[in-house]
């Protein structure tokens, strides 16, 4: 490792950050903090060529001491040690959202933030919601300027909440995509999936609510009342017609008319997520309703997910294209092994679970067939992603009933954390 220094700061709590695509090499921050909530000890990791901070890499407690071993003036690195040891750096919390009061940066951290002091920096959280397929994940995308949640022309793609940043000089958005919000649960994993939307909504600031413009206008209550639950009335909330494309311009005006009329947001806007379209005016709105303030993240970082969450969307993704009807949505994918290896590819062992003997018939194939083709699909990709080459290995295992087993979906990150190691 060539650390050069870890720095750790109240301000961003998150272990790993992924950073935007051709950003260039970043500072990588660790954050601990220390029984009084402050932070007291600040170091600064760089190493170039990452784009993220892999947890495999090098684990939490191996880059302190590490840092430890080179810096003499920490004082008491003991009680740091302490504090380390007492947290379980296997997993990444995902529902936490900064306190505010913690993040009153001093000079030091606003230039690692890369954010020089301003009155009208604004920042903070938006949730995004709607039913199935309405578009959310293309909005998020649109927005972030690079494909993090998986789109697919299939309902319920999403299931995890996926936190992407969006920001510029004056402001940072921190736009959580959701799983679409549905009425009837099926299983325990719906129920957890709705249980997350709902916590993301506890951290937003403002809201935004998905409807397609190709379908008939209908009531938004639902949609508040399972993703807001109790802030359904206190949180500005925009309303985005989305798909516009699609009908015709006399269509959208009546539609907005509808809206307008019979549901109680704040404003109406009509998108074109696919093609950006209007994406600008969604953009000025939520800045309208962010509270000024430094940014929690550093500008170029885009997203708090570890790199095997997203390859495991994306292998989630290609399942969704290569097989049909209920198969896809009776899958699950871990990402179990994930090894950066300096002079080969990067080794990543993948285990697909599903619930039946006949499901893993259907995706293996006639003689491997399906399974080669899904892992080529998957592989260029990832490769595509992380911009190095991988060696995947895919195996398809049989979980009865996993959709219903509230430990086995806990351990898959359906309760609110994921695995980071
Ligand atoms: N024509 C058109 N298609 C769109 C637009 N936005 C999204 N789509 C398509 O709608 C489908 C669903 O998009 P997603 O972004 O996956 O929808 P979602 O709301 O995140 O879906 P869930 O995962 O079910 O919650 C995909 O095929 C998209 O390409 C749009 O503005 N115009």
């Amino acid at each position: 490792m060539e650390l050069i220094a870890l720095h750790i700061s109240p301000a961003l709590p998150r272990e790993c950050f992924l950073t935007a695509k051709d950003s260039k090499p970043s500072a990588f921050t660790h954050n601990v903090r220390n029984r009084h909530g402050k932070s007291r000890f600040r170091f600064q990791a760089r190493k170039a060529g990452f784009r993220s901070w892999n947890p495999n890499m090098i684990s939490r407690v191996d880059l302190i001491q590490q840092v430890l071993e080179r810096d003499s003036f920490i004082e008491d690195w003991q009680e740091l040690e302490e504090e380390i040891s007492g947290v379980d750096s296997s997993f990444l919390y995902l529902s936490e959202k900064p306190d505010r009061n913690m993040t009153l940066l001093d000079d030091y951290e606003l230039e690692e933030l890369d954010f020089s002091s301003s009155a009208n920096h604004r920042s903070g959280y938006v949730a995004v919601l709607g039913k199935p397929n309405v578009g959310k994940s293309t909005l998020a995308n649109q927005m972030i300027g690079q494909k993090l949640s998986i789109v697919t022309d299939k309902p319920q793609t999403t299931r995890h909440r996926v936190l992407g940043i969006c920001s510029g000089p004056e402001h940072q958005m921190i736009l959580y995509d959701t799983p679409g919000v549905m009425k009837k649960k099926m299983h325990k994993l719906d129920s957890m999936m709705m249980k997350n939307v709902r916590s993301a909504a506890l951290n937003a600031d403002c809201v935004l609510v998905l409807v397609d413009a190709c379908k008939v206008p209908e009531n938004i209550d639902d949609v508040l009342e399972e993703g807001l639950g109790d802030s359904k009335c206190t949180l500005p909330t925009l309303l985005v017609l989305n798909k516009k494309d699609l009908i015709k311009p006399g269509e959208i005006a009546k539609k907005l008319e509808w809206y307008e009329k019979f549901t109680d947001v704040d404003e109406v806007i009509p998108v074109s997520a696919k093609y950006g379209h209007g994406v600008d005016d969604i953009k000025d709105w939520i800045l309208s309703k962010l509270p000024t303030g430094p940014p929690y993240y550093p500008k170029d970082i885009v997203s708090e997910h570890p790199e095997r969450f997203f390859v495991a969307e994306i292998i989630r993704e290609k399942i969704f294209m290569q097989y049909r009807n209920e198969v896809p949505y009776e899958c699950q994918v871990n990402v179990v092994n994930y090894k950066t290896r300096p002079n080969a590819k990067d080794f990543i062992q993948v285990e697909i679970v599903v619930e039946k003997d006949s499901q893993k018939i259907i995706l293996i194939g006639k003689g491997g067939k399906a399974l080669k083709i899904l892992a080529t699909a998957a592989r260029i990709d990832i490769e595509d992603f992380l911009q190095k080459k991988v060696f995947l290995e895919i195996e398809v295992k049989e979980k009865e009933n996993w959709r219903q087993d509230e430990g086995l979906l806990k351990y898959y990150g359906y309760g609110g954390q994921i695995r980071a190691l």
